[in-house]
């Protein structure tokens, strides 16, 4: 059962943001981030940067795709792209050891480059032809909003090092290009989901810091806190931030990365967004120099991210194993 009784931190973001933030205003952030995070892996934040028009036009995107024809979308199926870009269907994917699919589906989007680059992190994003949504309607907003999160995600991650006792510009030394991917969820309505079905099963996330957009009075998330579910409402213009495995491993345990699952138990859809903000592929641990003991010593990005890949999702049945294996490791 969700316990009515915990409630997340919300941090204000603005007195380490802002134009006349202080050194002393930006340490009372850091402090509460960290906190925050040692505590529960996860905290909302107000007054991050992100504008409320950009996130309502986020959601609006992400409506519009949703509702284009099943056939176009399954045409740009992540499951067909060697970067795992586009579109994943419901039923797409599934945790070892659930006992059904997320009803979820979803489309992503990454750091786009020019060509596709082993192993199947880097490449062009896909977008739905302009006939079948215009770029004002889709492309545009999605890619403006890339742009925020992506900035906002950079902040976070200073904080998080600065919570470690290093400076804030220690990001620079692991994200020269670095991965970061855009996934946009729609959550069917409760009465079109199976009995016991998640919209997404209980997980953690894999690697760095993930930045939600949850649409305003859509609840479902769900974070687990010392065996209890804290229900997460979803509220207009604030975020939901957490760090990843990939963080909990860096920080030596100080940072957790807790589990979380949505339920969609209303009879609405529900839009959200996360940003998985990781670092480049060949970074290793920042925080030992690559040749600490313990989580992530001198594993990549790279290696964990196909490592927890591998070992989190298996397929639904009937669902070829190398049509997910191929260079697809960003299964969240
Ligand atoms: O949609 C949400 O609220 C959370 C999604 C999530 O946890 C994920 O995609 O990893
Ligand atoms: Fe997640």
């Amino acid at each position: 059962m969700p316990s009515a009784d915990l409630v997340l931190p919300l941090i204000d973001l603005a007195p380490y943001l802002s134009p006349d933030a202080t050194p002393s205003s930006k340490a009372t952030v850091i402090a509460q981030v960290r906190a925050a995070v040692a505590e529960f892996g996860f905290f909302q934040v107000i007054n991050h940067g992100i504008p409320l028009a950009s996130q309502h036009a986020l959601i609006e995107a992400i409506r519009t795709l949703m509702r284009i024809p099943k056939e176009d979308k399954l045409a740009m199926s992540f499951l067909k792209n060697p970067c795992r870009r586009g579109y994943e269907g419901s039923g797409d994917t599934f945790r070892t050891g659930d006992k059904m699919h997320d009803a979820k589906e979803a489309f992503y989007i990454g750091r786009p480059s020019e060509k596709i680059e082993p192993p199947g992190f880097h490449g062009p994003n896909i977008w739905p032809s302009p006939e079948l949504v215009p770029e004002a309607e889709f492309r545009d907003p999605v890619w403006s909003y890339y742009q925020e999160t992506n900035r906002l995600g950079r902040e976070i991650w200073q904080l998080l090092i600065q919570g470690l006792g290093h400076p804030g510009e220690l990001l620079s030394q692991f994200t020269k290009k670095p991965v970061v991917m855009m996934k946009m969820i729609r959550y069917p309505p409760f009465s079109s989901t199976l009995p016991g079905q998640f919209g997404v099963g209980a997980h953690t996330d894999f690697g760095g810091v993930t930045v939600l957009l949850q649409e305003a009075g859509r609840n479902g998330l769900e974070v687990e806190h010392k065996g209890e579910w804290i229900p997460v409402p979803a509220l207009e213009n604030v975020l939901v931030i957490n760090a990843g495995d990939m963080i909990a491993g860096w920080s030596g345990g100080v940072y957790q990365s807790a589990k979380h699952r949505v339920i969609n138990k209303g009879e609405e859809e529900r839009i959200s967004c996360a940003t998985f903000w990781h670092g480049d592929l060949d970074a290793t641990n920042p925080f030992i120099d690559g040749k600490g003991e313990g989580a992530a010593g001198d594993e990549t990005v790279a290696d964990l991210l196909v490592k927890r890949f591998r070992s989190q999702f298996s397929l639904m049945k009937g669902k070829k194993t190398e049509e997910v294996v191929r260079g697809e490791v960003f299964a969240h």
